[in-house]
């Protein structure tokens, strides 16, 4: 048997080719992440070999024990990577190393096409294997599955595809267990056969690795150059920042810093060791769909699980490890959903996330805003699901408000306005939109400080009652505002000398006008200086969330109430020229639908309606 007889050739993916093309014909600073992503691969290889030989020890007693060799070899400008782990039969060779089955692929590679130094972002999106074309102009995996008779050789130049081989007799016997993959260097990539090298990268970035990574030299004896031990396991008082963020940027497959890291060991009814962090930066696919955690689950050392719900969805930025003492080695991965221990590991856990958020937002308020502004979001999802921890994570919560930027509710409240006994928020797009909405008027000429929201998830978590400190969260957008108690601190905003419009008079002629449009009109409370808007009903949807839920076919939208200023010359002129009443009224609406961000329902009617009404006005 030869490799070339009876080789077939397989394109690749579209997306695979695109990024191909894109890594070697850009010029990326960090070539050094390849080596990491290789080790990182074997790691996880040898995880799944020790995982499937619990089932089945035979796959690990027949060979050696699951480690990882580097072997350069400068006669050949040849860098191999070397490991026993699970190894790949022919068609995982072809699912894994021809396709990526991730989400947001695309949006990534036009990322990837925009950004200067692409590694951060290769690194980020976790293209890892693809990571060697950086340094090689050739690649050629030889891999054998634990347990199996046959040997397949995938080899590729990074073009368009590539070969799917049996290997030679040679080859086979040389792997006889898990994956080779041999890089044939670039002529600049040179550097990475030196054995100086090779340890600086493994010491900077695969340290952690649990198992060993043995450097073969071309002459004398295989050495061990990473310590190899679970960091986890570790004491605190041994460890250095610097190993910390080693192992996080290992575990996560990361370039930022850790923003928060969580490391201790729970004693007790059940024994563990913890090691979580939360990272500085936004991932891609922290909002794909399935919203999958990235905290992996051991058992005694053992890998068994990349996602074993062990926090909830909300805490899904969470890498790290949770390593059990007493869990049985041979759980099923069907089985950890429901089993009673986990989910009390799951609880503690979670409970000891929220606080550490809690005291890092106390303490370190640098490194808490950069959580909360990358997952802020994410969290704020917790406010609707996790019914038990609504309060804490209400506090945890920052804002931009009328008064300014990352408020908590405890600020909020402790700068309450006399008589002031609610929290006021705004739904809306985006915060622009929303400072300019009428709606804010009164509060504003009272000093009321207003949460402006403009997350897509709050729209859904302040569809409930919340309250904090006893305040309730209320909507200027729903239902009845009454400000009447609390004094204006702006006392030209409302001066009450000015002509009311007829309240009763003005109000009949509008809903005569609007007709069925409007659920009610009545006169507003939130308003000094505009001349309408448009609320929900109190125990209707805020008409942000309507709007949401409508877009996306999940309900429709309801009557609101126009609300008018009586004050505003654009009403008392309504009352008393009977001739425009029906233009003035219906553009009271419809301006009120735009300050929303809705569009009139008939645009051109509103335009003509308008300009009618100008030049009724230039002609005076
Ligand atoms: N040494 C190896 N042994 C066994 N399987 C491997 C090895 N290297 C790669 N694979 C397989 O190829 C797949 C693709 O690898 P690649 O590095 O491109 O992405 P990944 O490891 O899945 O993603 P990430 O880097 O985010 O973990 C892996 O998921 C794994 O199934």
């Amino acid at each position: 048997m030869t490799t070339t007889v009876s080789a077939e050739s397989q394109p690749f993916q579209a997306e695979v080719a695109e990024l191909l093309h894109l890594m070697v014909h850009s010029v990326y600073s960090e070539t050094d992440i390849f080596l990491r992503e290789l080790i990182s691969n074997a790691s996880d290889a040898c995880d799944k070999l020790r995982y499937e030989a619990i089932a089945r020890p035979e796959l690990i007693t027949d060979g050696a024990p699951p480690e990882i060799r580097i072997v350069p070899d400068k006669k050949a400008d040849t860098l191999s990577v070397v490991d026993t782990g699970i190894g790949m039969d022919r068609q995982e060779l072809i699912d894994n190393l021809g396709t990526i089955a991730r989400s947001g692929t695309k949006s990534f590679l036009s990322k990837l096409t925009e950004a200067k130094d692409g590694a951060n972002l290769i690194g980020q999106f976790g293209v890892g294997f693809y990571a060697a074309f950086m340094v090689a102009d050739r690649i050629v995996v030889t891999s054998r599955r634990a347990g199996s008779d046959d040997v397949w050789v995938w080899s590729s130049e990074g073009g368009s595809g590539f070969e799917i081989a049996p290997a030679s007799e040679e080859a086979a016997k040389r792997v006889a267990r898990g994956t080779e993959i041999m890089l044939h260097l670039k002529k600049d990539a040179a550097k990475y056969l030196e054995a100086y090298e090779i340890e600086r990268i493994v010491r900077e970035y695969s340290d952690n690795i649990q198992f060993p990574i043995l450097l073969v030299p071309e002459e004398g004896e295989p050495r061990q150059i990473n310590s190899a031990s679970a960091l986890w396991q570790r004491s605190k008082s041994d460890l250095k920042p610097e190993d910390y963020k080693q192992a996080y940027q290992q575990i996560a497959g990361a370039f930022d810093e850790p923003a928060m890291t969580l490391h201790y060991r729970a004693e007790g009814r059940q024994s563990y060791a913890v090691l979580l962090f939360a990272p500085s930066t936004k991932p891609f696919d922290l909002f794909q769909v399935e919203r999958k955690g990235k905290v992996k689950l051991y058992v005694r050392r053992v890998f068994i699980a990349d996602d074993a719900e062990l926090l909830p969805a909300y805490l899904r930025f969470i890498r790290g490890v949770i390593d059990s003492e007493d869990l049985p080695l041979n759980i099923s991965r069907e089985m950890l959903q429901n089993n009673p221990q986990l989910a009390q590991i799951r609880k503690a856990v979670t409970t000891r996330v929220i606080n550490e958020l809690e005291t890092l937002g106390d303490k370190d308020q640098d490194a808490f805003t950069k959580i909360w502004d990358a997952f802020g979001p994410v969290i704020k999802e917790g406010l609707y699901e996790d019914f038990e921890r609504r309060d804490k994570l209400l506090a945890l919560s920052r804002f931009t408000t009328t008064a300014g930027e990352k408020r908590s509710l405890k600020q909020y409240v402790d700068d309450l306005k006399p008589n002031q006994t609610e929290v006021y928020y705004l739904v809306g797009d985006t915060i622009e939109r929303l400072k300019s909405n009428p709606k804010l008027e009164s509060a504003r000429a009272r000093g009321v400080e207003v949460l402006l929201l403009t997350d897509p998830v709050d729209a859904f978590w302040t569809s409930a009652p919340l309250e904090f400190g006893g305040k309730p969260l209320k909507s200027l957008s729903q239902g009845d505002v009454d400000f009447g108690l609390i004094p204006l601190t702006d006392d030209k905003a409302e001066t009450k000398d000015e002509r009311e419009a007829d309240a009763a008079t003005t109000i009949a002629v509008i809903k005569d006008a609007l007709g069925e449009r409007v659920s009610d009109v009545r006169a507003s409370q939130r308003l000094t200086a505009s001349a309408s808007c448009l609320v929900a009903g109190g125990d209707a949807r805020d008409r942000a969330l309507e709007r949401l839920l409508a877009q996306q076919n999940r309900g429709s939208v309801t009557r609101p109430i126009l609300e008018i200023n009586l004050r505003h010359p654009l009403v008392a002129a309504l009352a008393t020229d009977t001739a425009q009443a029906k233009d003035l009224a219906f553009l009271l609406f419809e301006q009120a639908q735009i300050l929303d961000g809705e569009m009139p329902d008939d645009p051109a009617a509103f335009a003509s309606r308008l300009n009618q009404l100008v030049l009724r006005g230039v002609a005076k």
